[in-house]
């Protein structure tokens, strides 16, 4: 039976194990949870999910065939430095921490089956937009299993490792993105006398009914705002506004300072 082991034990993590729990995946008996001082948080995650919480390190991570790091990239040292005893060379590791390298990751751990992944956290609801590049020593036969593994929790595309940075910006912080949209949205129609439930619902709908036409794929999104947009009607008038405050400008800085930050991280905690 296949071991995971999620060293770091936070949001993301939770979000992968909701969605691994919830497809029947893996066996929860099969995950394993550690943490740097967090005993609640795993006592938490053992109870709603079932999950072993790691006693012994040295023998959860010796039996481990895969290792999740799931810890912030200023941890990621200190973590790597504490592992590397304990690994057999055949575990794959898999790394969801933004911005650190396969070869940071390698300089502590030496050559070895290495993953990055740059999940979300609608993981939890199996709607992860998940991107995964690897090194050469993950084998072949392995791929297909890391890439099931992953559409467990969502879709998978394969990168290269230089494009993780932009996936970052644009996936993995992206709902982040969103959820500020639905706050605004909804505080501006509350001003206007909505009702917070209706304003919540109306706009919740309003997303998923414009995610689904895109979804179809066979109409550009610049055609489908067309035609909601008639000339001189009321969304005309709303986008003006949009565009009198430089939406366009923010979002292509918003990537722009997010794909930074990724490789800055990348080059802070390079070893
Ligand atoms: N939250 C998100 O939406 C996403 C996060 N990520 C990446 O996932 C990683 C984790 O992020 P979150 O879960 O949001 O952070 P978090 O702060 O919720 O969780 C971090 C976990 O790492 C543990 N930790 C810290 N130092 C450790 C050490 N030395 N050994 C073992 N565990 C240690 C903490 O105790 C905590 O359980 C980050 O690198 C982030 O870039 C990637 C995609 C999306
Ligand atoms: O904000 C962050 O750094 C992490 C990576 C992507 C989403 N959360």
């Amino acid at each position: 039976m296949t071991k995971i082991v999620f060293v770091g034990a936070g949001a993301m993590a939770e979000a992968i194990i909701h969605g691994l729990t919830k497809e029947k995946i893996i066996s929860p008996e099969s995950i394993y949870v550690t943490n740097k001082s967090d005993e609640n948080q795993l006592n938490y995650l053992k109870e709603r999910y079932n999950v072993q919480i790691v006693c012994d390190q040295k023998k959860a991570l010796t039996e481990a065939n895969i290792i999740f790091l799931a810890m912030k990239p200023k941890d990621a040292n200190e973590a790597l430095t504490s592992l590397a005893p304990y690994l057999n060379n055949n575990t794959t590791i898999i790394s969801v921490i933004a911005g650190i390298s396969i070869q940071t990751i390698t300089n502590s751990l030496g050559n070895r089956p290495i993953a990055r992944v740059m999940p979300n956290t609608s993981a939890a609801v199996g709607m992860s937009a998940s991107a995964v590049c690897w090194n050469e020593l993950i084998p072949e036969a392995s791929k297909l299993p890391i890439i099931n593994l992953l559409e467990s929790i969502g879709s998978v595309k394969v990168v290269a490792e230089e494009d993780l940075h932009v996936v970052t910006a644009l996936s993995g912080s992206g709902p982040a993105y969103l959820y500020y949209f639905a706050e605004q949205f909804e505080s501006a129609a509350i001003e206007h006398g909505l009702n917070k439930v209706d304003a919540r619902q109306l706009f919740i709908q309003t997303m998923e009914g414009a995610t689904q036409m895109l979804k179809k794929g066979d109409v550009e999104p610049e055609e489908l705002r067309r035609k909601v947009t008639s000339p001189g009607g009321t969304t005309e008038a709303g986008l003006e506004q949009l565009m009198e405050h430089k939406v366009n400008e923010a979002i292509f800085a918003c990537i722009n300072a997010a794909q930074n930050r990724s490789r800055e991280l990348g080059k802070l905690f390079e070893t």
